[in-house]
């Protein structure tokens, strides 16, 4: 079973995140002049991802990605390689241009739950600590980067073995706090 790969960062079981851990330095992939992006907090949130738009290792079904606060987000070097993936998506994902890494994705649309947060890989950095994913998210999106359906039960067994709960969309707390911030933007719920 552990022949499909999920994320080098959980194929050898999930890795506990450092009590009280602080924040680390992501680097991007570049030999030469590499990004680096510091992160002043723990994340939030980790997870593993299977939707197309979030950036996979090299043979990796799964993204591992998480959320901070946006002020705990701040481009250290060489911000010029930077450019955004799609700038009509939510997250508004920073490339780097030389190698492609996905580096910090903020969320900065209006009257939105996710507002005020940034996605980020912490694979990127070289400390270990960050909080651990718990879970999977958008499982059946595989399918959409070209995974064969006949996998999908494989792929969900491996993932519940490893402790990450698979989900086709977000874990039910983070889909029930949308629905929340949507009721009460609707007046439903006060
Ligand atoms: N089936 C689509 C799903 C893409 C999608 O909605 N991705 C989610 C999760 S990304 C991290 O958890 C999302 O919120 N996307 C917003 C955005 O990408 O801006 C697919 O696979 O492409
Ligand atoms: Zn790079
Ligand atoms: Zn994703």
């Amino acid at each position: 079973m552990a022949s499909v790969s999920i994320h080098p960062s959980v194929d050898g079981g999930v890795k506990p995140g450092k009590t009280g851990f602080a924040g680390g330095t992501l680097t991007c992939h570049c030999k030469s002049n590499p990004v680096e992006v510091q992160i002043g907090s723990d994340c939030l949130h980790n997870h593993v991802c299977g939707c197309t738009k979030c950036s996979k290792p090299a043979g990796a079904a799964f993204s591992m990605v998480s959320v901070v606060t946006s002020d705990n987000v701040k481009v250290t070097k060489n911000a010029d390689k930077l450019a955004v993936v799609d700038g009509n998506a939510l997250i508004q994902r920073h490339a780097c241009k030389e190698c492609g890494v996905h580096m910090h994705g903020p969320v900065t649309r209006a009257n939105h739950p996710f507002t005020g947060l940034s996605f980020i890989h912490t694979e990127l950095s070289g400390t270990e600590g960050f909080a651990a994913p718990t879970f999977a998210a958008f499982v059946s999106s595989v399918i959409e980067g070209g995974t064969d359906p006949s996998k999908m039960d494989g792929i969900r067994a491996r993932l519940n073995e490893l402790g990450l709960p698979p989900y086709d969309t977000l874990s039910p707390g983070l889909m029930d706090y949308i629905a929340t911030f949507t009721a009460k933007a609707n007046g439903v719920l006060k």
